[in-house]
């Protein structure tokens, strides 16, 4: 049924995209409540039509014109015919893109799912961590796959009936593992709304035949022994480490966020794997302080060029306070704002280096592991401009994938940061007239260079997260 060369491997942030992980907005953030915006992690409800035809369909264009381009050139009229009901963006529709590029996780779950012995085990864990009855559990187990699939993700039967909450976040591909050289790394969510998620992709990457060769090569976060024996329901130490905090940043190197998401023990356990497993000989954790603004590490800054960042000016370098005011001898140093970037080499157990700020760290990245000739060049959300750095950071005005090097994907409406992009010698485009142009050929994904690619955002950015987050790379070539 697949292809066997599937291969996975990504050694940078910017090398360019060859295949990703996406989930389209299914119909479960469509039913997302008030009363439990928060509890799901969206900032408010959103516009379910609006989202997919206005905003997310433009993202599956622009993906399919650098990652696929057979499948959409040419027949991008068609695409847009009224009369197609988008089709072609529908996991379960015949017109589907079914692109092994652009790779929609509902349908790697139907196929999943096709084994009997597989649907039976994921729909009674699915069943146990939904508290379903065990009648429906029995349903659900004859259902048919593809069906399935979109019920265990958008938490509705097919006559709309809700069983249990959705999963809304999926969108956010980027959370549930990370591609590091040619190994996945599972997360271990932080919150109880993106618990299903990350039991989905377990299943996913353990038992698809895409991944088959890469069995051995997934690498799982366990919970130390001690864990369990602690009283209560203690956060404080729990294991937890989420997707968007960790970026492959070169062939030898990780960074991983220790946030809101990524607990310090999560952190240690992930660099025990990975040097445990030869995947990478050095790990810098970037400590960012814990709140619902920063969230993951992705969204205070992501990679534009091997020489060019995108970064909250307080991020990069952490506040400088008055050391007069009594407030500094008052509070804990870790509840003032400050970002610390610690780095941990394999080969030197017990010797970790410090560097002096997060721009350090950037510029030693750009340099001396990617070989840059010249210093890093950093552009700040909102051009470093209050109040404009953490109303567009908010809006994930640092939250950029690369399709490219240098060509970046990002919202339509941090205007400032766009302003800083222009500064720094960018193209600007919108991804409306890009894709006519790709369309007509005027443009071609191999001859873009330094483009910010602005993507309509009204309903997205209320989800709380950008492009990097909304994509799950698995491969990218070399740079
Ligand atoms: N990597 C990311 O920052 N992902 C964004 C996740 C947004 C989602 N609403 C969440 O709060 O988990």
């Amino acid at each position: 049924m697949h292809n066997n060369n599937f291969k996975i491997g990504v050694n940078t942030e910017i090398g360019t995209l060859r295949k990703l992980l996406v989930h389209s907005p299914d119909s479960g953030l469509g039913k997302v409540v008030p009363s439990k915006a928060q509890d799901w992690l969206f900032e408010d409800i959103v516009h379910l039509d609006t989202i997919r035809k206005h905003e997310y369909d433009y993202y599956i264009k622009l993906l399919m014109y650098f990652l696929d381009p057979a499948k959409i050139k040419g027949k991008l009229n068609e695409i847009d015919a009224e009369e197609n009901k988008r089709g072609f963006f529908k996991p379960n529709h015949p017109a589907f893109h079914n692109s092994e590029h652009v790779i929609e996780i509902q349908n790697l779950l139907a196929d999943v799912l096709a084994d009997d012995s597989i649907r039976k085990k994921l729909t009674a864990a699915v069943c146990a961590i939904e508290g379903c009855t065990y009648n429906l559990q029995l349903k659900l187990t004859n259902t048919n796959p593809k069906e399935l699939a979109e019920i265990f993700i958008s938490g509705s039967m097919a006559d709309d009936t809700m069983i249990f909450a959705p999963i809304p976040n999926l969108i956010f591909t980027r959370d549930v593992g990370t591609t590091i050289n040619n190994h996945i790394l599972l997360n271990k969510p932080a919150k109880k709304a993106r618990v299903r998620e990350t039991m989905l992709m377990r299943y996913i990457f353990f038992n698809h035949p895409f991944f088959a060769a890469y069995r051995n090569n997934i690498l799982e976060i366990p919970d130390p022994t001690q864990h369990f024996l602690r009283p209560g329901d203690e956060p404080a130490f729990r294991t937890t480490l989420e997707g968007g905090d960790v970026m492959m940043v070169s062939k030898n190197h990780v960074l991983i966020g220790v946030s809101e998401r990524t607990s310090e023990e999560g952190a240690n356990e992930a660099i025990r794997l990975l040097f445990e497993n030869n995947v990478v000989e050095k790990v810098t954790v970037v400590k960012i302080p814990a709140k619902r603004d920063y969230m993951h590490l992705d969204t205070v800054f992501t990679q534009v060029k091997r020489d060019t960042w995108v970064i909250l000016h307080s991020i990069a370098h952490s506040p400088k306070y008055n050391e007069l005011e009594p407030i500094n001898f008052l509070k804990e140093p870790e509840k003032l704002e400050t970002t610390t970037a610690i780095q941990f080499h394999k080969d030197k157990p017990g010797q970790p280096k410090y560097f002096e700020h997060v721009e350090a760290l950037l510029n030693d990245i750009s340099q001396n592991d990617l070989g840059s000739p010249t210093p890093a060049k950093i552009i700040y959300s909102g051009n470093n401009v209050f109040p404009y750095d953490s109303r567009e950071q908010w809006t994930d005005s640092c939250n950029l994938l690369a399709l490219k090097e240098g060509v970046v994907v990002g919202y339509d409406r941090n205007d400032k940061t766009v302003e800083a992009f222009k500064a720094n010698g960018f193209d600007i485009v919108n991804v409306k007239d890009l894709v006519a142009d790709l369309e007509s050929g005027k443009v071609s994904p191999e001859t873009l260079t330094d483009t910010l690619i602005l993507m309509p955002s009204a309903e997205l950015s209320r989800a709380r997260g950008g492009f990097h987050c909304m994509s799950l790379p698995i491969l990218r070539d070399d740079i």
